[in-house]
């Protein structure tokens, strides 16, 4: 490992004994190759050894304002680092704006981020080669800081109720930029309160009296050399939230605020001098965007929950607590059935959300590729399964980091177990980028769609001609994934026979949707499940792995389609087979015996296999989850930072408590 010290707990040296596989080949497996994992680690040295990159006090101690400041220094000493970064600039970037080696410098969120995930995106995606050679080079040297305004006060998901205009005056060959009410207000773009000069903003495009919808606009915010706000824009930050409090998000306003045509982003749309709209060949072009960071947002939400499964698991095999066999030595609560049955499936979900993450990846790359040539074919597909695996990785992944969080009990709640952040971030990926539920409509959309037409891309073909496979149980991983397809098969259709339904009693399309949505939101999760466990079983029949990483990974693949195929069982009930001939039953005992024998079978190799993710302390940045286990001095040592330690009776008391002891109340 990267850092042995010294003192190993010895419930942790033993825990690593005897590793029947070479965990050297998993990390590279996760790198993406051997070549990549020395990169990674090399990075890691230089970022992580500049001591002016180190927090002198925990952040939780300092003010709102002072964080911001402290994350923002830091934010742009890393800037300067990657000038002379031994990876080279761009692998450094992408490493410095995840959950990973980023995190480990900025833990409160990253200022800067915006800029590089939502801001520069956008150019690119939305300018014009003009646009992008007046605005590229100056974003990428950071002459500008950008952010990403969409979100209103009073709109967030419903994009076409945005209320921001901008509309085109022909005499000056201007837009005039103008928020007609307080909800027209942007609110929440990260970066905006503070950090960022310009914007990529969203308002609805007025030009010859009509409006033709939100377009993506490049907006001054503050003047490059003050930093003041310019004359017309009101802006400031919104406040503490449940996490990323150093990501200053904003609000803005626009007062009759002027910009030149030329500002338009150009590339799908255009306003011509005389104020003519030219249409985009598809008018969900300027949403790619959210496209691209949906993306993303699955990698980093997989990079977050290695980070608390090994915290958990590590912290498991020190932790002695209760009594298992009378009379013997307390048990490391990993011992635990119930405590397996609380991290393994975490711990194999980590594995098939980074295989579904980066199918899901190569599937944007090249369908960003057909884009650029303007073949739109793969779009549908890409929005249907951007919006699916943003839904399944945040939703499930907030679950299992909190499920990680309460398995280290008491200790888990303090704020240096590092589950509070690494929690606040996943959750706020539920809500960002598409609200959750609001994407798991949009993929069913895609889904009846797809099987009332008989036609749809690669990730839905299995809804085209009537499925075949096995009817009865069959326990072999394709079995089962067979099972899962019927499962979701048959909650599309039922979902499609619900809508029918209220259309027989003469509702009107929109409200037989909404009456659906259940049904809806059940066939659509159903199909992420199938998208993600057939990664995970076609991952492993190909790729070059030696046979002892190839037993423990498909122990954790059988082990997690288990694990959902019983949190799920109800919607067994949905696949016509089952109603018939009662399988369910059988189903739900078959699976559950198998699922108990693959906790037993993995459980002494869970340290082995987070000790491969290859996290450095400064990464995990919890006391518990640190490799030498040496778990309650670190926390012991945490405490002697906290303010109220600095003196044996603290002021307050003489002010506050001494008086009132006196008072004889
Ligand atoms: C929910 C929708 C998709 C609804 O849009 P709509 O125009 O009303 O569309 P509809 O009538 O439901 O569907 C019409 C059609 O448009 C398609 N479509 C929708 N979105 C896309 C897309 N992105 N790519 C390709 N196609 C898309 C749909 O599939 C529909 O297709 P169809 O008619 O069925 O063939 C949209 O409004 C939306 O995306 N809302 C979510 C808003 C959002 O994601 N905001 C993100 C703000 S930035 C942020 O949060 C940054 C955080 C980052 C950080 O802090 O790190
Ligand atoms: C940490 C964080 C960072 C963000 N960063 C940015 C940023 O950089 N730039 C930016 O522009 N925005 C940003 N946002 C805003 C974010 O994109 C929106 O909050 C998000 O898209 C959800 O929209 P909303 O807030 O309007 O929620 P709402 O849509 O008001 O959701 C409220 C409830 O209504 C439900 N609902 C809404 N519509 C439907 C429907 N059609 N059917 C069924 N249920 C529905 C939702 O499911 C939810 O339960 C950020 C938000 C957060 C939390």
């Amino acid at each position: 490992m990267s850092q042995k010290e010294t003192y190993e707990n010895p419930d942790l040296k033993k825990e690593r004994q005897n590793c029947p596989f070479n965990k050297e080949e998993i990390t590279n497996l996760l790198d993406g190759g051997k070549e990549k994992t020395a990169e990674r680690k090399q990075l890691e040295n230089y970022i992580l050894s500049d001591e002016q990159l180190k927090d002198a006090v925990p952040m939780e101690y300092l003010s709102h304002a002072d964080k911001y400041a402290e994350e923002l220094r830091k934010a742009c000493l890393l800037m300067h680092k990657l000038e002379n970064s031994p990876a080279g600039q761009v692998p450094t970037l992408r490493a410095l704006m995840g959950a990973g080696l980023g995190s480990a410098v900025l833990k409160e969120g990253n200022p800067l981020a915006l800029h590089y995930v939502m801001f520069i995106p956008a150019l690119m995606g939305q300018g014009t080669i003009d646009q992008q050679a007046k605005w590229l080079a100056k974003a990428y040297n950071l002459n500008i800081i950008g952010t990403y305004a969409q979100t209103e006060l009073g709109h967030g998901t419903f994009l076409r109720g945005l209320e921001t205009t901008a509309t085109y005056d022909p005499n000056t060959q201007e837009f005039v930029l103008e928020s007609p009410s307080l909800t027209a207000y942007k609110w929440w773009p990260g970066s905006l309160g503070k950090t960022a000069n310009y914007a990529v903003v969203m308002a609805q495009l007025y030009t010859k009296g009509k409006c033709e919808g939100t377009h993506p606009f490049m907006v001054q915010l503050r003047d490059e050399e003050t930093h003041e706000p310019l004359p017309g824009i009101v802006i400031g930050e919104i406040g503490p939230k449940l996490g990323m409090n150093t990501n200053d998000n904003g609000y803005l306003g626009f007062e009759k605020f002027r910009i030149p045509r030329d500002q338009l982003l150009m590339k799908h749309s255009q306003v011509l001098e005389d104020g003519t709209y030219v249409k985009p060949t598809n008018s969900k072009l300027s949403y790619a965007t959210m496209v691209f960071v949906r993306v993303v947002v699955c990698q980093d939400v997989t990079t977050n929950l290695r980070k608390a499964v090994t915290i958990a698991t590590r912290y498991s095999c020190v932790r002695r607590q209760s009594e298992l066999k009378p009379g013997d030595r307390e048990p490391q609560v990993m011992d635990y059935q119930a405590q397996q049955n609380k991290l393994l499936p975490p711990l194999a979900a980590t594995f098939a959300f980074q295989l579904a993450s980066d199918h899901l990846w190569n599937l944007y790359n090249t369908a960003n590729n057909n884009i650029e040539q303007g073949d739109l074919e793969l779009l549908p597909d890409l929005h249907g399964l951007s919006c699916a695996l943003k839904a399944l990785c945040s939703s499930e992944g907030a679950n299992f980091v909190e499920v990680c969080r309460q398995s280290c009990g008491g200790h888990g709640y303090m704020a240096c177990s590092n589950f509070p952040r690494i929690y606040g971030q996943v959750t706020a990926a539920e809500t960002y980028e598409g609200e959750n539920t609001v994407l798991w409509l949009q993929v069913a959309r895609y889904l009846v769609k797809t099987r009332k037409e008989q036609t749809g891309g690669l990730s839905v073909k299995y809804l085209i001609g009537e499925e075949k496979g096995p009817k009865t149980v069959d326990t072999t991983l394709e079995g089962i994934v067979h099972l899962y397809r019927r499962t979701a098969v048959g909650l599309v259709d039922v979902a499609i026979a619900e809508l029918e339904k209220s259309g027989r009693k003469g509702e009107a399309p929109h409200d037989a949707w909404n009456h659906a949505a259940v049904y809806l939101i059940k066939a659509a999760q159903a199909h992420a499940r199938l998208f993600v466990v057939e990664s995970f079983v076609n991952s492993l029949k190909v790729g070059n792995l030696s046979a002892p990483v190839r037993t423990v990974l498909s122990q954790l693949c059988e082990l997690f389609i288990i694990y959902w195929l019983l949190e799920r069982s109800g919607e067994l009930f949905f696949v016509r087979q089952f109603i018939k001939k009662r399988l369910v039953t059988v189903e739900f005992q078959v699976r559950t015996l198998l699922y108990v024998k693959l906790l037993a079978a993995i459980r002494p190799q869970a340290v082995n296999l987070v000790d491969s993710f290859d996290l450095r302390d400064e990464i995990l940045a919890s006391p518990l989850g640190c490799w030498d286990g040496n778990v309650y001095q670190r926390l012991f040592d945490e405490a002697a930072k906290s303010p109220l330690n600095q003196s044996s009776v603290h002021e307050s008391f003489h002010k506050y408590l001494k008086p009132l002891l006196k008072s004889n109340l």
